[in-house]
């Protein structure tokens, strides 16, 4: 029988190779352990931190017996038992973490897609050392109104804002202002330092456990379906500054863009060079968030083109339409891509895809491919729902021309992939 009582238990464990979530994989007794804060190979001492009796519990490493080569002291002062959930692999060295989530990649590309390729994971400009690449910061607020990260898989906060991740200039000062207890706080910065700090309403739980914002009536409605919260800024009184190329976005600290300050340009050279779309096209840029795919495409089908670009966030094509004014060839729709589909312009000779985190999915999926497009570029942050999406592209007649990864999120077990796929 499983013994569901390991909970605080010490095991001394050697580490397999890494899972999906910032883990390696450990057995013991019949049982599967994921260890935190280890590296593939090493001996550890680690104590479980969750049990539910099934077949696998999860652990922090607490000690190291036999170290790897790729160890170095931690960058984040708070990665460790207990610590703050975003810094899983700070004690690592930037190739080994590339490897790891390389290694990564392959296993949920064979698993969940049945390709056996391997793929890099390429370094993206501005990464340092690993730390000082994020631009995008978001943070919660402790009951006694102190501002800090998450507590991995748990609500509680811890208030340290040493976090590595962040540009420089990205957290000053933050533990010393007044915050209503319980809020959460959106950071952006550019690279001239211009910030904006956004701090959104306490969200409520509900009596089934759905966290919905301290609003009644249809307010409540809307924000518990994903809607606007109530915002505070902070600081900023101008919108921080992105670029790509020669073209400039003013993207506030709720609207989205990619994290990493490099990312923006490394994506849209990927898109440059694989959507190859004639000019005169009609192409689709899907979760287009302010359009920055989408600028490139235009570039591509020339004034007489069509882009269509579909995003739920009317804050996200705000700043799209006001940063793409001189190029009329791009539709931009706020609207969700489910619902989006069926009304735009037919026969799209390229559709670009970059769902949140969980995916595009099945119903998306289907419908981009019953339209036909010659080249579908789709991007994942997730390896796994990344993979899934492969497979149903797979299942769609399409095969997989090219797939490349990039180190997007150092210091974390995020990587970002790009698929091409043709038909
Ligand atoms: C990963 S971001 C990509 C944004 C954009 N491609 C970029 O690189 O800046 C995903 C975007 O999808 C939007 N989104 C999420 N669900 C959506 C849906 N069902 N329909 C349309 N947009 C959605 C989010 O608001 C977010 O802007």
């Amino acid at each position: 029988m499983t013994d569901s009582r390991w909970f605080g238990r010490t095991l001394e464990l050697r580490l397999g190779n890494p899972g999906h979530g910032g883990f390696c994989v450990a057995r013991h007794e019949g049982r599967v352990v994921f260890v935190r804060h280890g590296l593939p190979g090493e001996l550890v001492r680690a104590t479980i931190t969750e049990d539910r009796g099934g077949s696998f519990c999860r652990a922090d490493a607490v000690e190291i017996i036999e170290a790897s080569a790729d160890r170095i002291p931690a960058l984040c002062p708070v990665a460790g038992p207990g610590g703050a959930g975003c810094c899983d692999f700070s004690h690592a060295t930037l190739s080994a973490q590339r490897a790891i989530k390389a290694s990564v990649v392959a296993e949920q590309l064979r698993r969940l897609a049945g390709l056996d390729m391997s793929v890099d994971v390429d370094e993206i400009a501005g990464t340092g050392n690993g730390g000082g690449w994020r631009t995008r910061v978001r943070l919660a607020v402790d009951d006694r109104g102190r501002v800090g990260t998450h507590r991995f898989r748990s609500s509680d906060v811890i208030t340290d804002l040493r976090c590595p991740q962040p540009v420089p200039g990205a957290m000053d000062g933050l533990d010393d202002q007044e915050w209503r207890p319980g809020s959460d706080v959106q950071v952006a910065i550019d690279s001239e330092r211009t910030r904006h700090v956004v701090e959104l309403e306490p969200a409520r739980v509900s009596k089934t456990g759905k966290r919905s914002p301290g609003r009644r009536g249809a307010m409540a409605r809307r924000a518990a379906a994903g809607g606007p919260r109530a915002e505070r800024v902070v600081d900023g009184t101008g919108k921080p500054v992105q670029r790509v190329g020669d073209r400039e976005w003013r993207v506030g600290a709720t609207g989205f863009w990619q994290a990493h300050r490099g990312a923006a340009d490394a994506y849209s050279q990927v898109i440059s060079e694989w959507a190859q779309a004639s000019r005169d096209a009609v192409v689709w840029d899907l979760y287009s968030g302010a359009g920055v795919f989408a600028a490139q495409l235009a570039e591509q089908v020339g004034a007489s083109g069509t882009v269509a670009a579909v995003e739920s966030s009317g804050a996200a094509v705000a700043d799209g339409v006001r940063a793409l004014g001189d190029l009329p060839q791009i539709d931009m729709r706020a609207q969700r891509v489910e619902r989006a589909i069926p009304e735009l312009p037919a026969r799209p000779q390229v559709v670009v895809l970059d769902p949140p985190r969980a995916g595009a999915g099945r119903e998306v999926i289907a419908a981009v491919a019953h339209h036909g497009p010659e080249r579908i570029v789709h991007i994942g942050c997730d390896p796994a729902s990344f993979a899934r999406d492969v497979s149903l592209y797979q299942s769609e007649g399409y095969r997989v021309e090219q797939i490349r990864a990039f180190d997007a999120f150092p210091l974390t077990h995020h990587v970002e992939c790009i698929g091409l796929f043709v038909r």
